[in-house]
């Protein structure tokens, strides 16, 4: 069962609150490239600051408890804090300044199965109260943001006791989970019929099944298994409506596949309560490798070769010179150095470390994407780079908060664009943010590829402005926004949430934005849902 309590902690990533050690070397490193760095910069205020008291009516906090049971509705402060956002950077920095203006709801809502959660929206349409559905809180674009809109009072719905296994159909290869389920808990479950889902986000730990839904995530291995709505088969919902369900087969000519108005719609449509899900066999091998390639634009070439000619690896990452740079030094040591010289004895001057990775039936597929590679001049480093990454794929969001406790600005942000415009955006996005930035490390790998073009993962690491971090960031954000608008898409796989919402009609349409509002006031009338998200 999920940890009910899980969300104390949410200034920082790891369970115990515990931060990744950074060396004193990698601390010098990172001062001579971005400047002043140091713990002492790093000193968090008590964030358990005063919480406005619940403006949920009586009336409805009284129906609430009756339908879920007092214990089920939180109207604690620290409870309710913990819900009032996510987990980028901005939340975080805010989190740790105890910052007064974060908004918080005014109750924590946990119902227990799918027909509560109908009912809880049913109060809240009658007394005209906002829900903002939580599922892990992991998100990183505002998505969690306690906004009201023109609401008196917004609670925290929490899905974190739905958190059963529905339905396995073995023959169809389907199975049915309750949308509180977390990343881990579903491989646990779904193992014990024999099989896996293989959606692994970095986020995997903590966020849910509705989360991955209603956010389109995308998991490391998605060559492999996809993206989350690839693997899709049913939803459903709770709206303000009553229950909406969708999905009845494979594949459908009924109208437009409304299963992709409900994915992707950010608790703005309706709350996820259940998804049923395309599982793969358990698989009973993997194996995962380093190579190397001399520049980012063979790196580029040589991983759009394998995905224009069916030799992708299910993982399939390639880190950009920058990137590799900050890789090796902050790995430094024996075998860093024999590598560097590896690379160096062979010419290779601007090394991009590529990770491939197979699961399953790996023998056949593995020689070809090596054969490929070969032709496409890549050295082969080994399996030890490979499983040092798998190794280290959750680690990101630990040395966060150890960098954070530095002093140091740490954010990422990512796009997608095909693959004739990948390096003009990968050189763009780059050059806005050191322009906003000063003295920023940049770095950049591709984490998902299609045949028609990849999606970039940004990376930055400045010195933080203490006296104004929110706004340090904010710039640097806006403005690697600003040029990605019309190159590439705002948002390959965060999401929009508050933060991209002021350039979701540049992607797609004031018209686009009509028939999205459109669908929520059909669904939604009073607009109860998420106040503030998507649509903005
Ligand atoms: C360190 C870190 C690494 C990350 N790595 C990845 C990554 O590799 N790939 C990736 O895709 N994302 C990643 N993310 C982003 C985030 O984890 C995803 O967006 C994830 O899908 C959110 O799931 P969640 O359960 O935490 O949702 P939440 O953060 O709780 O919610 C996200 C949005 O979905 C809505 N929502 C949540 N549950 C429901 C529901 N049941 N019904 C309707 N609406 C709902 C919320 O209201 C909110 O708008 C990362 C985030 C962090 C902090």
């Amino acid at each position: 069962m999920n940890d009910l309590v899980n969300h104390r902690l949410r200034h920082s990533w790891s369970a115990d609150g515990g931060a990744a050690s950074l060396p004193d070397r990698a601390v010098r490193w990172l001062g001579q490239r971005i400047g002043p760095v140091g713990v002492d910069r790093g000193s968090r205020v008590d964030s358990r600051r005063n919480v406005p008291g619940s403006a949920v009516p009586e009336a409805a906090r009284a129906e609430l408890a009756a339908l879920l049971g007092d214990e089920y509705v939180l109207l604690d402060g620290s409870q309710r804090l913990d819900r009032a956002s996510g987990l980028s950077y901005l939340d975080l920095v805010r989190a740790r300044a105890g910052a007064e203006e974060v908004p918080v709801p005014d109750a924590v809502l946990l119902p227990a199965d799918p027909e509560q959660v109908q009912a809880v929206l049913d109060v809240c349409v009658r007394h005209d109260v906002g829900v903002v559905p939580f599922g892990g809180g992991t998100s990183v674009v505002g998505g969690v943001a306690a906004l009201r809109g023109d609401k008196a009072a917004v609670v925290a719905l929490d899905l974190v006791r739905l958190d059963e296994l529905v339905s396995v159909d073995p023959v169809s290869r389907i199975a049915v989970l309750q949308a509180g389920v977390r990343g881990p808990e579903a491989e646990r479950l779904l193992a014990a019929h024999g099989f896996t889902l293989g959606h692994v986000p970095q986020s995997f730990e903590r966020a849910t099944i509705g989360g991955f839904a209603a956010t389109r995530s995308a998991g490391q291995a998605s060559s492999g298994y996809g993206r989350f709505e690839d693997m899709v088969a049913g939803l459903r919902l709770a709206t303000p409506k009553g229950e909406w369900r969708l999905g009845v087969a494979p594949a459908s000519a009924a109208g437009p596949d409304l299963r992709h108005l409900a994915v992707g719609s950010e608790g703005t449509l309706g709350v996820i309560t259940e998804v049923a899900l395309r599982v793969r066999p358990l698989p009973d091998q993997r194996y995962y490798e380093g190579w190397v390639v001399d520049g980012w634009q063979a790196g580029a070439a040589a991983v759009r070769k394998l995905a224009q000619d069916h030799g992708l690896a299910d993982v399939t990452r390639l880190s950009d010179v920058d990137e590799t740079k900050v890789s090796f030094a902050l790995n430094a040591g024996w075998k860093t150095t024999a590598l560097r010289a590896y690379l160096a004895a062979r010419g290779i001057r601007n090394p991009c470390l590529l990770i491939v990775g197979w699961e399953g039936d790996v023998g056949r597929r593995r020689a070809r994407t090596r054969a490929m590679l070969r032709c496409a001049d890549a050295h082969r480093i080994g399996p030890a780079l490979g499983q040092s990454w798998l190794r280290g794929r959750f680690s990101g969001p630990r040395q966060r908060d150890t960098l954070l406790d530095h002093g140091v600005c740490v954010e990422t942000l990512e796009t997608a664009t095909y693959w004739s415009t990948v390096d003009e955006l990968h050189d763009a996005v780059r050059d806005a943010l050191t322009t906003s930035l000063g003295r920023a490390i940049v770095m950049c790998h591709v984490s998902h590829a299609y045949e028609t073009g990849a999606s970039l993962y940004f990376t930055v690491l400045a010195s933080r402005d203490d006296a104004d971090p929110a706004g340090q960031w904010q710039r640097a954000k806006a403005a690697a926004s600003e040029v990605i608008t019309g190159l590439g898409t705002i948002s390959h796989h965060h999401a929009v949430g508050v933060d991209h919402a002021p350039y979701l009609a540049a992607e797609i349409g004031t018209l686009g934005v009509e028939v999205l509002r459109a669908a929520k006031a059909a669904v939604d009338p009073t607009g109860i849902l998420n106040p503030g998200k998507l649509l903005g």
